[in-house]
């Protein structure tokens, strides 16, 4: 369900304790990172056991483990035959620990190598392939000059040749995923035992290429008793949702209560209740305000209505009505469209003093929240919150550069602040538990940025609260599903374009894909 992101630290960590409490020596991991990469390159480029070795391949091997890779890899191409050239960027003598071992290993196997400053770069070329080994997780600051150009020189090179990175493209954060200023751009990128947090950034994806996670024989009970701070969502988390059985009818599938509407935003409570029923809800019903409901109803037949006391706004006594009903719903979504007009602050005051379900808050919940920071605490663990960045701003009372400069710890402290689960939408969103590792989602989808896309992820969560999934799961699954809801409207729309409500219209696809994606 969930694949460990570790931050650059936590990596070497790993690194570390594997000699440290298992033996695993450096040179062994550097072995079989090298061995990984190999494997990945053949598979990228279709080489089989009985190919032709005829592929002209150029290593560049940086001054630490990263170029140790590189070196490593080169011996095995050179060994099977290919012609390949290591340019390292320091003097062989300059090499230290398992790097210089596995230098000493290519230069005795017989594997060309020089000196990159001793090198005219005009006459390198005709190259299939070019392999990035000049910085790793390793990388701090900006890339100095004579780095720079050797990130230069390979993307001047990948034009014309498949650029494999090794672990992360050289000048790319293994942190913040961003070019410090430049970085390799990848056709395929490597990367060791698990993704770094900073490839999973959406300012990593145009450097990336196709990604290919390759474990390197650091052992399991270390990986779990030294878990990182971040987790990737993987299809994995679609065993959730199991295929509906024979006797399934739709009281059992979950009946998902949608609170919003005001006038002049009739159509945002319309969007969550389609949403949660084309995830797969049973029976969806929005409450709202007597005066408006048939603007909320606009002759959509699936969805039901529970019209409220009169008038057109929000009062306390909408809760005196809506009590005796809640034992009808399984799950609640409360703020889609709701406003923020006269009593309606109060409305959610009773709301959350009197009603029991799990609940979604989104959308003008969370801004009158963010007005009634008393309030946050009474949200509780079985509830979601889905503030977009203007809206955890106002929820943590800092500006949407500071949210958008630290959202992992942003979107923990929201957790922390209300007791629920908190989802920070936007590329790669997350997801925090007060504890618990937070979860990234792989999807960066500009089809997903309109108006009326979180409505739809709010009517998911309630549906997915509904069925019975906890709020950290639910958030979760809900996120990923959202996501490949965009990341198939890009193909259909790849110039955006798409409504909000085709978001939902393509979540029985959606689901059906990820199942598919499910490696075991
Ligand atoms: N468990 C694993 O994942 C394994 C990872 N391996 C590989 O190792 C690298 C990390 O190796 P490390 O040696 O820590 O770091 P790098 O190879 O990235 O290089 C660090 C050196 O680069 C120089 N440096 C740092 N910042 C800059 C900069 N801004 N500009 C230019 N140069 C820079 C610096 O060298 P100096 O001597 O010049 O200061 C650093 O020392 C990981 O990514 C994997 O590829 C292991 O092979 C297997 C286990
Ligand atoms: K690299």
């Amino acid at each position: 369900m969930f694949a460990p992101l570790p931050t650059p630290h936590e990596m070497a960590d790993w690194d570390r304790l594997s000699a440290r409490d298992f033996g695993i020596m450096p040179e062994m991991l550097m072995e079989n990172a090298s061995r990984a990469a190999l494997q990945a390159l053949f598979d990228a480029l279709g080489v089989k056991a009985h190919s032709p070795a005829n592929k002209r391949v150029l290593l560049l091997a940086g001054p630490g483990n990263n170029g140790g890779d590189a070196t490593a890899l080169s011996r095995h191409l050179h060994d099977l035959g290919h012609e390949v050239l290591l340019l390292h960027t320091r003097p062989r003598q300059d090499y230290k620990n398992e790097a210089a071992y596995h230098l000493e290993l290519a230069l005795k196997a017989g594997v060309p190598t020089r000196l990159a400053t001793d090198l005219d770069a005009r006459d390198l070329g005709g190259y299939d392939v070019v392999v990035d080994g000049l910085l790793g997780t390793g990388l701090s600051g900006e890339l100095r000059p004579d780095m720079l150009n050797l990130v230069r020189l390979t993307n001047d090179l990948g034009r014309k040749a498949f650029v494999l990175a090794l672990d992360i493209p050289s000048g790319l954060s293994g942190f913040t995923g961003r070019p410090l200023p430049e970085a390799v751009r990848a056709n395929l990128t490597v990367t060791f035992e698990a993704a770094k947090i900073g490839i999973a950034q959406p300012e990593a994806a145009p450097y990336i290429g196709r990604l290919d996670v390759r474990p390197i024989g650091i052992p399991r009970a270390l990986r779990k008793a030294h878990a990182p701070a971040h987790v990737l969502m993987t299809a994995g988390l679609t065993d959730l949702i199991e295929k509906p059985g024979p006797g399934l009818h739709k009281g059992t599938a979950g009946h998902v209560l949608i609170i919003g509407g005001s006038a002049g935003l009739t159509g945002a409570p319309m969007l969550a209740a389609v949403a949660a029923m084309r995830a797969g809800a049973g029976l969806a019903t929005i409450a709202c305000p007597a005066d408006i409901a048939d603007a909320v109803k606009a002759s959509r037949p699936e969805v039901m209505i529970l019209p409220l006391d009169s008038g057109t706004e929000w009062t306390p006594n909408m809760m005196a009505a809506l009590e005796p009903e809640l034992a009808r719903f399984d799950a609640a979504v409360v703020g889609p469209g709701l406003g923020r007009a006269g009593d309606t602050a109060n409305f959610l005051r009773a709301w959350l003093s009197t009603a029991t379900l799990p609940t979604v808050y989104d959308a003008d919940a969370l801004n009158l929240l963010a007005s009634q920071k008393e309030l946050l605490k009474k949200i509780g663990e079985s509830a979601i919150v889905t503030p977009h960045p203007g809206e955890m701003a106002r929820l943590l009372d800092l500006d949407i550069a500071e949210v958008q400069a630290r959202r992992s710890e942003c979107c923990r402290r929201l957790a922390e602040n209300t007791g629920a689960v908190s989802v920070l939408k936007g590329a790669a969103s997350l997801v925090a538990s007060a504890n618990g590792p937070r979860a990234v989602s792989p999807y960066c989808e500009p089809n997903l940025a309109v108006a009326g896309s979180g409505d739809v992820l709010s009517g998911i969560l309630g549906r997915l609260l509904a069925g019975g999934l906890d709020a950290y799961h639910a958030a979760c699954l809900g996120v990923l599903w959202h996501g490949q809801a965009g990341s198939i409207l890009a193909r259909d729309f790849p110039y955006r374009g798409n409504m909000p409500l085709e978001i939902a219209h393509v979540l029985p696809q959606a689901i059906k894909e990820l199942k598919g994606h499910v490696q075991r």
